[in-house]
């Protein structure tokens, strides 16, 4: 699991550390480890030895560590100039001890083309609103050049609580992080500009209180948590799902939740709508019913909204199931039709999986303020709904109105922006509920499956929704195998 803290609580843990350490330790700790990645990024480049590297150092002790990696990297022979952004307030330890190590102090951003290594000292956790306009001038010059970039602890520009960018911001091939993840490296636009992550261990741990603000399940938790069958299990231990979802409009959302919730680990799945014809054709493995879902027959957890139109039928199969005491998902029309009083009152577990567009109407808010605070956003609605809120992005988040961590997805790729594709991640999601899983597992699960099938699917060509539920399978396989 890779957790991640707020800013003001990183600030409190290092707060606590640094009464125990000598004077700058911490700082020469991050600095070390700043040193070795830069080392081990040059080595794959050539070598340390006679490599050009340039230091970005702002005014803040994020420059300090660049300027103490720089001098590391200068004593291993490595030409290292400093060009600093405000050199009436650089961090004067920092500096002397690169220029003791033969490093210097750079007149300006020349010689882009040739260098072997950008280091990004400019702001850290300090950074506050846009890059000031020289910072981005210089950034907008370091993007064009395409140096190769290290950021030290994040990316600057962005926002480290939000993972907002507002204006220009460091593009790194690399970020290297002191003590915890934050927030802005693992959720986009942000994490976009951190490139591979790599976090340096300053002992901050023990400091840092249980739990974190935010996590990103990695494989092994996601393998932990998949439902397997016990040699004891028969299709209704396994867990039934209900699908209502799909319309004479859109016959074809039936087809792709049912596709997703076949591929989701219930036993079975159970299909209620006027899409039968068209779901029985594709799966016969279905089972189908023609009236309300209440009468549907036995299920452990229902799906309901994708495709479903807005007609009576739609808004009365809606309130249906919201009636019954098992876990709910609700996605797309659904969330549109489904009475917020309802919801909040439900006992079972809701899950509803808005994107940004569908996230603000429910919350009556503008879609640009839901995509300008996607962490707030989730939080909101988690809390407004007393469900579990899943909103679609290029890194999903599912938030749940008990103050547990949000959970960021890791896997996503753009070419799950297609038509359809949600219709599956619901399926999907609602079987991994059926099988039993608690709400903000089956849709952190979910979502992590989702984004691998994509890529499965694609080969990073474009994917269809449906090379996406046909990707499910390969995706559990590499989970399970690591
Ligand atoms: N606090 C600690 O214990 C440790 C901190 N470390 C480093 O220290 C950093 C935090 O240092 P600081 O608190 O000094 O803050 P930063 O160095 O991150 O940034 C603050 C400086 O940036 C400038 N600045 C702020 N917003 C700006 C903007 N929008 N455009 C341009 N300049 C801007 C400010 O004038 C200030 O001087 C961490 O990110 C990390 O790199 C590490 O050395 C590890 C230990
Ligand atoms: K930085």
């Amino acid at each position: 699991m890779r957790r991640a803290y707020s800013v003001e609580t990183v600030r409190a843990a290092e707060a606590a550390l640094m009464q125990r350490l000598p004077e700058g330790a911490l700082m020469q700790r991050a600095a070390a480890g700043l040193a070795v990645a830069c080392g081990d990024l040059l080595r794959r480049r050539g070598r340390v030895y006679g490599s050009r590297v340039l230091l970005l150092v702002g005014s803040g002790d994020n420059g300090g560590d660049a300027l103490y990696a720089g001098s590391r990297l200068a004593r291993r022979g490595a030409g290292v100039r400093a060009l600093l952004l405000a050199p009436d307030r650089v961090h004067e330890g920092g500096l002397a001890a690169l220029l003791a190590a033969g490093g210097q102090v750079a007149d300006g951003p020349d010689g882009l083309g040739a260098l072997d290594l950008v280091v990004d000292g400019i702001t850290g956790i300090g950074g506050r609103g846009g890059l000031r306009e020289d910072a981005a001038e210089l950034v907008r010059t370091v993007t064009r050049s395409r140096a190769p970039v290290i950021a030290v602890d994040l990316p600057s520009g962005v926002e480290a609580d939000t993972g907002q960018v507002q204006g220009e911001a460091v593009r790194a091939d690399a970020t290297v992080t002191f003590g915890t993840y934050k927030p802005g490296l693992l959720i986009d636009p942000a994490a976009e500009h951190a490139g591979a992550l790599r976090l340096v261990d300053i002992g901050l741990g023990p400091e840092l209180p249980e739990p974190p603000d935010l996590e990103a399940l990695q494989y092994a938790d996601v393998a932990a948590l998949l439902p397997l069958p016990g040699a004891e299990s028969d299709k209704y231990r396994r867990g039934v799902v209900g699908v209502v979802a799909g319309s004479e409009r859109y016959p074809g959302a039936a087809v792709l939740a049912v596709a997703g919730a076949l591929r989701g680990g219930a036993g079975a799945v159970r299909y209620v709508g006027p899409g039968a014809d068209a779901v029985i054709a594709r799966f016969p493995e279905a089972l189908v019913h023609a009236g309300p879902p209440s009468e549907a027959g036995r299920v452990q957890a229902w799906v309901v909204g994708p495709g479903l139109g807005d007609g009576g039928d739609a808004r009365s199969a809606v309130a249906d199931v919201l009636a019954a005491d098992v876990p709910v998902l609700v996605d797309a029309d659904g969330l549109r039709l489904l009475d917020a009083g309802t919801v909040r009152t439900r006992t079972a577990a809701t899950v509803l999986t808005p994107h940004a567009g569908e996230a603000a109407a429910l919350l009556g808010a503008a879609r640009e303020e839901v995509e300008a605070g996607r962490l707030a956003a989730v939080r909101e609605l988690a809390a407004r709904y007393r469900a579990t809120v899943l909103l679609k992005g290029s890194t999903t988040l599912v938030a749940e109105a008990r103050d547990t961590p949000v959970r960021v997805n890791p896997t996503g790729t753009s070419w799950l922006a297609t038509a359809g594709s949600g219709d599956v991640l619901s399926g999907l999601t609602g079987s991994l509920l059926a099988a039993g899983l608690p709400p903000r597992d089956a849709a952190s699960v979910g979502a992590y499956l989702h984004g691998l099938a994509a890529r499965h699917g694609s080969h990073g060509a474009p994917v269809s929704a449906q090379d996406v539920a046909d990707g499910i399978p390969a995706a559990w396989r590499d989970v399970r195998q690591g």
